[in-house]
């Protein structure tokens, strides 16, 4: 064979495997080294069974996903939110999915909102399981107004449920964690901590004063290297989050949901969370293309990002007013996906 051949054949492997790394790169839903743990990492089936795990938001959405995905790998359960018999709900159907027991899950409601009972919540899971290795903060409200149209008091409720609730119910479970020097704390942040978007000026507001406060935080736990800080950032993905949405005054309800099949799988974003947790990732960007190249654009590349964001800004709002689901049908027509 000649070397013209040889050099010909290695160029076109070469391209082909570039290729080939190109696809998977847009085709992506998470960010590197999410995706190198998912490979290359520890399994959830391997870090999280025998495990206490509290799930805030539990009654819904991600929140019960992981429910159920966590009481099938044999982690005993703290189910919180302010709905008792939606978390009974949740119980059951973790007990009939998995091999927890009936002393395994403890339904324990909660309201983010009311911080003077955060304590008390804290002491009786002690009581029951005597350790907390998981904190999953998770439970939040998201907003589609403009911020033209909102009232304050959106803004000041929408901060007190994600960011003052996460906070406070933090503030109790910490201590537990230092005095055992270990245990992971997981929020449910999303990509609108990293950015922001039309529609949502109160809930970004939040989810970015999320990302300071455990930056931070995780910086004075230094000392603790087995206490992990983590920060999940989901892109669209499947569940209640737009029907509960705050719009323009606190009372009122979004009037049109819009379809939301097109957006991620909630049992694909729940996996990747579960991957990031028993990788102890600082932080993890959980979404479908085109959302999550607005992560690397927004780091990389702000002012063009800012541009692009605007175009997609005005799309979103013409999305909404028009009773779409905001983010939908930007590039691509709906496809539905299977959950
Ligand atoms: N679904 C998405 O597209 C998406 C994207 C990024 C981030 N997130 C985040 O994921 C988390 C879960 O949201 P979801 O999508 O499952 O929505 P969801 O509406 O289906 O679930 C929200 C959960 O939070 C609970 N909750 C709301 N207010 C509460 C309060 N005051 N006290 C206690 N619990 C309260 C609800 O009862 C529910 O269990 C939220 O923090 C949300 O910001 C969701």
């Amino acid at each position: 064979m000649s070397w013209d051949l040889l050099w010909s054949l290695l160029l076109a492997c070469a391209l082909v495997y570039l290729g080939v790394q190109l696809i998977r790169f847009v085709r992506a839903d998470g960010d590197l080294t999410l995706l190198w743990a998912e490979w290359q990492g520890r399994r959830p089936e391997w870090e999280l069974p025998d495990l206490v795990a509290w799930v805030t938001g539990a009654s819904s959405g991600i929140g019960e996903e992981l429910a159920y995905q966590l009481s099938k790998l044999g982690t005993s359960l703290v189910l919180s939110s302010r709905n008792a018999d939606k978390l009974e709900r949740v119980k059951n159907k973790c007990l009939e999915i998995s091999n927890l027991k009936e002393k395994d899950i403890l339904v324990l409601p909660l309201d983010l909102t009311d911080r003077s009972s955060h304590e008390a919540a804290t002491k009786k899971v002690l009581q029951y399981f005597g350790q907390i290795d998981i904190l999953v903060n998770n439970g939040g409200r998201s907003q589609r107004s403009l911020f033209e149209e909102t009232n304050l008091d959106v803004y000041k409720e929408i901060m007190d449920i994600n960011f003052m609730g996460t906070v406070s119910l933090t503030k109790c479970v910490l201590p537990h964690m230092i005095e055992r020097k270990q245990g992971k704390i997981v929020t449910t942040s999303s990509l609108m901590g990293l950015g922001g978007v039309a529609l949502v000026s109160g809930y970004a507001a939040t989810k970015h004063a999320l990302h300071g406060f455990f930056n931070s935080l995780r910086s004075e736990l230094a000392v603790y290297p087995e206490i992990t800080v983590m920060l999940i950032c989901p892109g669209p993905v499947q569940s209640n989050i737009v029907e509960n949405a705050f719009c323009e005054e606190v009372s009122k309800k979004v009037e049109n949901t819009g379809n939301q099949d097109y957006k991620m799988a909630t049992s694909r974003c729940v996996r990747l969370m579960l991957v990031s947790m028993a990788n102890d990732l600082k932080e993890a960007w959980i979404s479908e293309q085109p959302y999550l190249s607005f992560c690397y654009i927004w780091q990389y590349a702000p002012t063009w990002a800012w541009w692009l964001t605007n175009k997609l800004g005005y799309r979103r709002i013409e999305n909404f007013k028009s009773g779409l689901d905001a983010d939908s049908s930007y590039f691509r027509p709906l496809e539905k996906k299977s959950n």
